[in-house]
């Protein structure tokens, strides 16, 4: 099977700290499609991403890559109920609505994390997602997340 391209390298002119390739003091999120509704991205944390505690994941970057994750998510599902390439023709974005993470066990600093999203519902305005982040097989947070869209100059 050809090695697909992260849904985040396909997005144009995005500088987010969380998922823009460009920035190059940011996390560098990367997302790819595994099924018709459900994305995964694989996040290895640096020792500065701890929490209070050398060893645990700080609690913002965990929000901030299921952030990035979810809602590049909605961008490609926007682009592919649009029946275009990500990235090609008129520029779309969805922007965080709704960002609801819950704690569920620490997140060891020297593993992968592994986040998984699926898209339960989406209308003309909104996608509403929901993610898991889990850390050497055990589950940390889950999150429920609403993509709102936005216009193209956003
Ligand atoms: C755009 C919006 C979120 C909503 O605009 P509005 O004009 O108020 O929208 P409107 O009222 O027309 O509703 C449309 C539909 O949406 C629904 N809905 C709306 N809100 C909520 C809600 N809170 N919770 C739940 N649902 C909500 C509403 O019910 C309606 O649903 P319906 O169709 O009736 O079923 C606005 O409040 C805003 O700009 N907030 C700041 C966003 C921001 O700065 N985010 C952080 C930066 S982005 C980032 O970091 C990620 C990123 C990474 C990489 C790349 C790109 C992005």
């Amino acid at each position: 099977m050809a090695e697909q391209i992260a849904i985040q390298d396909r997005i144009p002119d995005n500088h987010c700290f969380g998922c823009g390739p460009d920035n190059r003091q940011g996390l560098q999120v990367k997302s790819y499609w595994t099924g018709d509704d459900e994305t995964r991205c694989e996040f290895t944390p640096q020792s500065h991403h701890c929490a209070g505690p050398t060893h645990y994941l700080n609690g913002g970057i965990i929000a901030t890559a299921i952030d990035c994750h979810t809602i590049c998510t909605a961008i490609a599902d926007g682009y592919r109920q649009a029946g275009r390439e990500v990235g090609d023709g008129e520029k779309i974005w969805f922007a965080t609505g709704r960002l609801d993470v819950q704690y569920k066990a620490p997140a060891p600093i020297d593993k992968p994390v592994i986040l998984e999203a699926k898209i339960v519902d989406r209308s003309e305005r909104k996608t509403v997602l929901h993610c898991t982040l889990s850390s050497g097989g055990r589950l940390s947070a889950t999150a429920d997340v609403v993509a709102v869209r936005v216009p193209d100059k956003w």
